[in-house]
């Protein structure tokens, strides 16, 4: 027998604790009675004890010094002399250790009964959860007995409701109705419902299932903040932005209303105060004179309050749940949240409370999958809606009341707000805006040159994802109370934003893709009154873009779309948006259609609407394209690289065409060679197209694939090159015969017509006083009109249609996306060789980026621009409008099982 072959039993004793003095003296007399511990072992059996086996099935060994192995007789006196033995030689470490084989007996036994109660829960579970199924079930057939009844007594319209056709929420006549009008009226100061609201108020009041998709600024609050004044108890509403809860709360408060929001940056004291409320609304024990909650906002974990929100629910005290931005539930959506999903548990948790989703943007199958995680039923329509079902509402999503202009965007970051300043403080001196920046820098740099440039005119506050919670909420109130009238912001500001009377969305830089444009822009306008969302645009902006996205899954056509989209001098804004969002989201061209208009009739109103014809002209661009595909691979051959404002340098020889092409080596050590490119011989001469012209041919290639972009990550960005693309062979192996022969113009473009005056014409307006020349603005214009100053000389324009048009009528007429005047460069910098100098220097190491003060010191038409059609000529009075979501980094939903 080894040293450790025992099987020891203590036997237990539930009336000791182990720090008891009997218990040493059980312990002691259990190792003297251990005499026979194979008798021990028998007796155990036959106890109750729970055998404490060590050695070889524990592991565990006793102390050695204790337990020799000549000291254990079948006789067990030696046992005996063991325990005389252990307390003499080592007493203390002998008790220490039998008293930790009781603990583990314990322990060992306090798990067992673990298992037995988990068992029990176990159990007991399954018995809860069938009954909840039973209950929820007879609720269910509750809920439809009572809204028949509901309907058929409330329908005093027999119109409204008919057994074969449904029920008609929107023009049905309702026995609530007259009390919901007048707290509409009275309380949110709103006259008449919209779009589809009167419809979702009657089925909400119904006590429907409800998924409405309305757009941005569509008055989707109304629909639920108004029934939830007429039904009894509270009306929960999960929200994804701290920002929009803190707007909402804010208004309704302002409103009288009791609405409170439970969110991470809620006070614990006050966290603490709603939760006593809510559980007092819950148990019907409200103080006298204590108004019950109507509206509690969340966005954090509701995990944490569920049994108060079923006890709500018992308490018939919780009105419905509504699901802001419900779309993020779908995985189909570009606006995913993973924990959104989580609340697919609400209908198990809360199986008779109505849940309403609410969505701007939701396309078939985003709208299947929503109901699909959200357990609601198949939609029934609003208009004839089944007895069952989740009642749908769907508004259209253009909105009459915004107006679109894609306007040039000056090269020098600077004059980019002073031409900002100009529109604000001649169209909007005293209104709210929202000016889009690419960057938190960006958006810090232009609120202080507007507020700067403006002397204070217009004040500013700054937005982003790095601004603590207290500035972002300080920012929220002034620009409500008026304090703060632009808000200089990244995509981080705005979603949800309950401020209608925003007069213009403003964007720096273009979006990365046309459904965030579309988002952002709707901000404007949410009153309904007229708005105006205006691009500044300029071809590089791709570049840096392309740069930020083209590791994001679609990122690259996304971004085409938008450069379509702000490229285009034709189509109509509401129809380029009605064809993308039908390709891109799968939503019906008819989302666009109106009352008063087909979704493919033009606005009327936007840039392209009302852009004079003459202004623009169609060119076919065939030999032009075949010479920049030339230049192109040229350069792509022989090692080159080329971006867009290279390879448009190029195309004009700029530099005598010199170019740095890598000549060997390595990493930074790559050795550079420069080579001077015979222009001639590669493209038969220069591109006979004004510098920006050839830009947005440049652009116009790359979205139809006869270039394209190649990404070179470097360690903090990317640099964006253009290379031949997929269908540049179809040039690339034609004679410049052919290209001019062709039948058909293989290439078309629409291109701004370049409005330069004649010499003459410049010298008298010097005479006249225009010190600024002929491109200058008008007088009373320019204190601030960009660039204004610095127009200094005439260049030589490139093209010889520079000296023409003698009489041209269009001078200043620079709308859309018109490049800057041909002959507004200073002379001096349009010398040969000049303008080489940016090219030369390249490194292809280092991002082209747009937004620097690069080599075009030009004056822009920015007044004439922007005074196509005064705002207050226009005729457009409607109502709302688009949008779709993007969600934002630092405001995050916490819901979670
Ligand atoms: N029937 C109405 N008549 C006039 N104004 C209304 C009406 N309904 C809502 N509004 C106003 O329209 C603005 C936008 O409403 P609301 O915030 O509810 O839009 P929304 O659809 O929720 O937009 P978002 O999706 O951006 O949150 C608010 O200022 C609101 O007071």
């Amino acid at each position: 027998m080894s040293d450790y072959d025992f099987d020891y039993e203590l036997y237990e004793d539930d009336t000791l604790a182990s720090d008891d003095p009997a218990f040493e003296e059980v312990l002691r007399r259990s190792i003297a009675d251990s005499h026979s511990f194979r008798a021990a072992q028998n007796s155990a059996s036959s106890s109750r004890s729970v055998a404490a086996t060590y050695s070889n099935s524990n592991g565990q060994k006793p102390p050695s010094s204790s337990f020799k192995p000549n000291g254990v007789a079948s006789n067990g006196i030696r046992a005996a002399n063991i325990t005389t033995t252990t307390q003499a030689e080592n007493g203390v470490d002998m008790a220490q250790w039998a008293k930790k084989q009781e603990l583990k007996r314990r322990i060992a036994e306090i798990d067992s009964d673990i298992l037995g109660i988990k068992d029990s829960i176990k159990s007991l579970n399954t018995q809860l959860s069938s009954k909840e199924g039973q209950k929820e079930g007879m609720v269910r057939m509750l809920r439809e007995l009572e809204r028949a009844s509901v309907s058929g007594a409330s329908h005093s319209n027999a119109e409204a409701f008919s057994g074969s056709r449904g029920i008609n929420y929107m023009e049905g006549d309702f026995d609530w109705m007259s009390g919901l009008e007048a707290r509409m009226k009275t309380v949110f100061g709103i006259n008449d419902f919209r779009l589809c609201q009167r419809g979702i108020c009657n089925a909400n009041m119904d006590g429907r299932d409800i998924v409405v998709v309305m757009p941005t600024g569509g008055g989707k609050s109304l629909t639920y903040q108004l029934p939830a004044l007429l039904t009894p108890g509270c009306t929960l509403v999960v929200s994804p932005l701290i920002s929009l809860i803190t707007d909402q709360i804010l208004h309704l408060q302002g409103l009288g209303i009791n609405a409170v929001a439970i969110t991470g940056s809620t006070p614990s004291g006050q966290k603490r105060e709603i939760l006593q409320q809510l559980t007092a609304l819950a148990g019907r024990r409200l103080q006298p004179g204590e108004d019950e909650i109507k509206l509690c906002y969340v966005t954090r974990r509701i995990k944490n309050f569920v049994i108060l929100l079923q006890k709500l629910m018992a308490g018939g005290k919780l009105a419905r749940v509504v699901i802001d931005e419900a779309h993020c539930v779908s995985q189909m959506g570009h606006d995913f949240r993973p924990d959104y999903q989580q609340l697919h548990k609400l209908r198990q948790l809360l199986p008779s409370v109505p849940i309403m989703a609410l969505s701007a943007t939701c396309p078939p199958l985003v709208l299947k999958d929503l109901l699909k995680t959200l357990r609601l039923p198949d939609i029934t329509d609003g208009r004839s809606a089944k007895s069952t079902g989740t009642v749908y509402f769907f508004s259209p999503l253009y909105r009459k009341n915004l107006h679109y202009r894609v306007v040039p965007k000056p090269s020098k970051a600077s004059d980019v707000s002073k031409a900002m300043v100009e529109y604000i403080l001649e169209y909007h001196p005293n209104n709210s805006g929202i000016v889009y920046c690419l960057s938190r820098k960006n958006a810090e740099v232009v609120a202080t040159e507007l507020q700067e440039l403006s002397n204070g005119r217009i004040t500013t506050g700054v937005y982003h994802a790095d601004r603590k919670d207290s500035e972002k909420e300080q920012l929220h109130h002034q620009w409500r109370a008026g304090t703060v009238k632009v808000v200089c912001a990244t995509i981080a500001f705005g979603l949800g934003i309950d401020k209608g009377d925003v007069r213009f969305v403003l964007h720096h830089s273009m979006s990365k893709s046309l459904e965030g444009y579309y988002q952002e822009s709707g901000r404007a306008g949410r009153d309904g009154k007229d708005a105006d969302c205006i691009l500044y645009y300029r071809p590089q902006d791709g570049s840096t873009i392309g740069s930020m996205v083209f590791n994001d899954k679609s990122g690259t056509e996304k971004l085409h779309a938008m450069l379509d989209f702000a490229e285009d001098l034709e189509q109509c804004r509401k129809i380029q948006f009605a064809k993308y969002f039908s390709h891109s989201s799968n939503l019906s061209i008819a989302s666009w259609t109106t009352e008063d208009q087909d979704a493919l009739e033009r606005c009327g109103h936007c840039d392209n609407c009302t852009r004079p014809p003459e202004t623009i002209e169609r060119k076919n661009v065939s030999l032009q394209t075949w010479q920049l595909l030339k230049i192109a691979n040229y350069v792509y051959r022989i090692g080159g690289k080329t971006t867009v404002n290279i390879l448009a340098g190029l195309a004009r020889n700029a530099g005598g065409g010199a170019l740095d092409v890598a000549a060997g080596g390595k990493g930074k050590r790559k050795a550079k060679e420069k080579v001077n490119l015979d222009l001639e011989d590669i493209a038969g001469g220069i591109v006979d197209l004004h510098k920006d012209d050839i830009e947005h041919l440049i652009i116009h290639l790359l979205i139809k694939g006869y270039l394209k972009e190649e990404f070179q990550q470097t360690a903090y960005s990317a640099n964006v090159y253009v290379v031949p693309g997929g269908l540049a062979n179809r040039f690339i192996h034609e004679t410049r015969e052919n290209i001019e022969k062709a039948a058909r113009p293989m290439v078309e473009m629409t291109l701004a017509k370049q409005a330069p005056k004649t010499r003459a014409r410049r010298k008298k307006s010097v005479e006249d006083g225009n010190e600024e020349g002929d491109d200058a603005p008008p007088a009373k214009k320019r204190k601030t009109v960009a660039g204004a100053s610095k127009e200094k000389g005439k260049q030589k324009a490139v093209s010889d249609e520079a000296e023409i048009n003698e009489d041209n009528s269009l001078d200043h007429m620079y709308i859309g996306n018109l490049g800057p005047p041909k002959n507004s460069k200073p002379a001096q910098k349009r010398r040969a060789g000049d303008e080489s100098s940016e090219y030369e220097t390249f490194d292809p190491d280092i991002i082209e980026d747009p937004s620097d003060e690069d080599s075009e010191d030009v004056t822009y038409g920015w007044s004439m621009s922007m005074r196509q059609e005064p705002i207050a000529k226009r005729k457009q009075r409607s109502v709302v409008k688009p949008r779709s979501r993007g969600f934002l980094e630092d405001d995050v939903v916490e819901i979670s099982d």
